[in-house]
């Protein structure tokens, strides 16, 4: 089932575009990763997913979901590391659905905990949140997106700042979380990973004149976009996958 349709979207600030006629859709336990140079827009793109920023043009529809309903992992700014709550309180600040209440129940207590212990996190309920190192601040955040969402989950260059092995642990969560059945769509730099761990690549190319690209990893590793950026082989077992996506 389609959750997700973008359709010749224009997205950008104020007028000015900075993706152009943009069309893709994602479909229930995808998991999407978008790539491109710095400033192509790809964080632009999120925050339209997100109803943060609509379209200047085109449309993006949801099926089957509320944009309210999508967790989110946002870029990580220094000033996140310092802030003074305990674990249990960021992570139960997810579970405030915007739209119906701003206390927490019962429901939502049970909730973050059982996030938590879905990032290995539970014995640290109670510790200052900024007194974690950055892989484990990483992890309390994931569960906090996990709090608003039972379907889809958007994730902004998770990994940014931790070393390999925080990283490779943070990439099989989030690897887990999709076999889960929750949608994922990732911004990431890390072309290698994405082609390996992704079911679909969406590239976004720097200016509004330039080509970009929607299709299964397999698609992608043999496009010609692609080949210019990834530094590695086909990880495909077989090269058989069927490519039943339209590409525009
Ligand atoms: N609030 C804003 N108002 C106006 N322009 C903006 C705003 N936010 C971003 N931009 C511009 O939009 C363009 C795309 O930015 P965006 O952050 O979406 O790129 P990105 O692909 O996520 O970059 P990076 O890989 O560096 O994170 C950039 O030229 C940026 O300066």
């Amino acid at each position: 089932m389609t959750q997700i349709k973008v359709e010749n979207a224009t997205m950008g600030y104020e007028g000015v575009p900075v993706i152009k006629d943009l069309s893709f859709q994602i479909d229930e336990g995808d998991y999407v990763c978008i790539v491109g140079e710095n400033g192509s827009g790809k964080t632009t793109l999120m925050k339209g997913i997100l109803g943060l920023n609509p379209p200047l043009k085109g449309s993006i529809k949801y099926n089957g979901l509320d944009k309210n309903e999508i967790g989110y992992l946002p870029q990580k700014k220094n000033i996140q590391k310092d802030f003074p709550a305990s674990v249990m309180e960021v992570v139960l600040s997810g579970c405030i659905n915007r739209k119906y209440h701003i206390f927490h129940n019962k429901k939502d207590k049970e909730n973050a905990i059982r996030h938590l212990q879905m990032v290995n996190m539970l014995d640290y309920k109670k510790h200052s949140f900024s007194q974690l190192s950055g892989g484990q601040q990483q992890r309390i955040l994931l569960a906090r997106a996990l709090c608003a969402t039972e379907k889809v989950i958007v994730l902004d260059e998770p990994v940014t700042g931790l070393d390999p092995i925080a990283t490779a642990d943070m990439y099989s969560l989030i690897k887990d979380i999709n076999h889960k059945g929750i949608t994922v769509i990732m911004v990431t730099h890390d072309i290698n990973m994405a082609v390996r761990q992704a079911s679909h690549i969406l590239h976004i190319s720097a200016g509004t004149e330039g080509t970009n690209f929607f299709g299964t990893a397999h698609q992608y590793v043999h496009s010609s976009v692609g080949s210019k950026f990834l530094l590695t082989e086909c990880p495909c077992d077989v090269c058989t996958h069927s490519h039943n996506k339209e590409v525009k």
